[in-house]
């Protein structure tokens, strides 16, 4: 068996476990991460961190280091990192699908860095091989949550879909039943980890419900296949592989091959932000009242449906449909895509997928997936929405700049990803955030297991109000 040691500086994994139990390597990191926990909480409480002001209280908490998250960080200047490690580093050494180890182009899965994120620890591809297989085992959706999913209306949105059922599955929580009949606190974590895999198990069957009976009336257009990975399970259950779906946009083996690996890009690098964005930090907040991690994600996931977070990876691929028909195809012409934005910034909308509440830089998740499409140019050369998306990212910081609003002018990773999926056939703009909803679950769900297991208390910040603020 190989197994595959941490490389990294200041990167050790003390306790490495060859288990392909997930839950049992966890068990051997936590009594380390216990006693650095309890130090901190009882030796460095009164530290202060940061000065409070006014402006942060009135202005969504910007700036205000007031939450605990640990499996990601992001510096304004280098974006994220997972556990220290950037994503070109986790691109090299987390475990990609065991049928295409000898691939340059095959991307890390998203089951490895939930691994990753969860443990602290670089899996074997043994212990991933295995981790898939038991993520696929657990696919199949409750029947009721099918009959659920099949009476909504086609018009409502994909990512209230998700989130009904969601919040349905909370009638599977081991973790609700067991408060229920009461459990000491320090075992809630491991019933809530149940919940997490099994939550994240059935995600691909999810997205996959939704998108046939909202695009398909129905039709099922793939087959889970318990020896694949979950992003390839994923791209099967809507029709996108050639061997276990109906493989309705006719795509050649390689684009199908092509097409996974950029779900498996995706929802390995969108998985994690730090805890701070709209949806780990709700996820995180419904958690600490002891929700059970079905509704707690779901609470997540409504909040990644809003416009200024995940909805701006569909809002980004019409603003650039949009914008190639009204520039009449001519997309390197810079003067017409000035004129574009400007008449749109001065009409008072924002140009979704640039701007970013921490980044002061280009976010280095939207660099990754455009060397995703470099880096394959049969595909990608002559796709003029590509060209479009690559154009504006050189065109759109010096317009955001000039007109002086926003403190970040540069792409964020919503700018970019869309418009990949779209080229493979994946046309229909409501459900991209979909599939960000189901990659998002890695990190605030890893963390809600943490959560549980240093028995974090409920979130209860104090408001202010005008008048005391008026008055300071
Ligand atoms: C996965 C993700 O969630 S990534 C973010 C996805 N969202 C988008 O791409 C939507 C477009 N971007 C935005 O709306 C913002 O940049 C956000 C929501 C991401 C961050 O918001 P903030 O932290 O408040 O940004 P910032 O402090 O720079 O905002 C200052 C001003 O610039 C404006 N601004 C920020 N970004 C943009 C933009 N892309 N286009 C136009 N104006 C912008 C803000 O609306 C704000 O205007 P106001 O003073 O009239 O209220
Ligand atoms: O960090 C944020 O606020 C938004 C973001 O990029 C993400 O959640 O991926």
């Amino acid at each position: 068996m190989t197994i595959r040691y941490p490389i990294f500086k200041n990167f050790k994994c003390r306790f490495y476990s060859t288990s392909s139990d997930l839950k049992a390597v966890l068990k051997t990191v936590i009594p380390k991460k216990l006693r650095l926990f309890e130090h901190v909480k009882k030796d460095l409480s009164s530290h202060q961190i940061d000065i409070q002001t006014v402006g942060s209280v009135i202005g969504g908490m910007r700036g205000n280091k007031a939450m605990f998250w640990d499996a990601s960080s992001v510096d304004p200047n280098k974006g994220v990192t997972f556990h220290g490690l950037s994503i070109e580093e986790c691109q090299d050494i987390l475990p990609k699908s065991k049928m295409e180890l000898n691939d340059p182009k095959s991307e890390l899965l998203p089951e490895s860095m939930l691994w990753f994120l969860l443990t602290g620890c670089i899996p074997s591809q043994e212990q991933i091989d295995d981790f898939s297989k038991t993520l696929a085992e657990h696919a199949q959706l409750p029947e009721y949550v099918n009959k659920v999913l099949d009476s909504l209306p086609k018009s409502l949105h994909p990512m209230t879909q998700l989130s009904i059922a969601i919040s349905l599955l909370n009638n599977e929580s081991v973790f609700a039943k067991a408060y229920e009949r009461g459990i000491p606190k320090d075992e809630a974590w491991e019933y809530v980890f149940e919940d997490v895999i099994n939550l994240i198990s059935k995600l691909p069957a999810i997205v996959g419900k939704i998108y046939s009976n909202t695009y398909y009336n129905g039709k099922e257009l793939g087959v889970i296949n318990k020896d694949k990975d979950w992003s390839y399970n994923l791209s099967s259950l809507i029709g996108f592989t050639v061997d276990d779906s109906i493989n309705h946009k006719n795509l050649s083996r390689s684009q199908s091959k092509d097409f996974v690996n950029l779900v498996r890009l995706y929802c390995a690098l969108h998985g994690d932000h730090e805890g701070g964005n709209v949806s780990a930090h709700a996820t995180h907040l419904v958690g600490s009242s002891l929700s059970d991690p079905y509704l707690s994600y779901s609470a997540g996931i409504q909040g990644l449906a809003g416009p200024l977070h995940g909805l701006a990876a569909q809002e980004v691929v019409r603003f650039i449909l949009e914008m190639k028909d009204t520039l009449d195809g001519e997309v390197d012409n810079d003067a017409k895509i000035e004129e574009y934005l400007w008449k749109r910034l001065n009409s008072k909308r924002v140009i979704p997928g640039y701007g970013h509440g921490v980044l002061r830089k280009p976010d280095p998740r939207f660099t990754a997936i455009i060397k995703f499409g470099n880096n394959r140019p049969e595909e990608f050369a002559k796709d003029r929405n590509f060209q479009l998306v690559k154009k504006l990212s050189q065109i759109a910081p010096g317009v955001l700049a000039k007109h002086g609003k926003t403190k970040n002018p540069f792409p964020n990773v919503d700018s970019s990803s869309g418009i990949l999926f779209y080229h493979y056939g994946l046309k229909e703009t409501l459900f991209f955030t979909v599939i960000f909803g189901a990659s998002r679950s890695l990190g605030p769900l890893s963390q809600l297991i943490w959560d549980r297991i240093y028995g974090l208390p409920i979130e209860r910040p104090t408001s202010m109000d005008l008048k005391t603020l008026a008055s300071l």
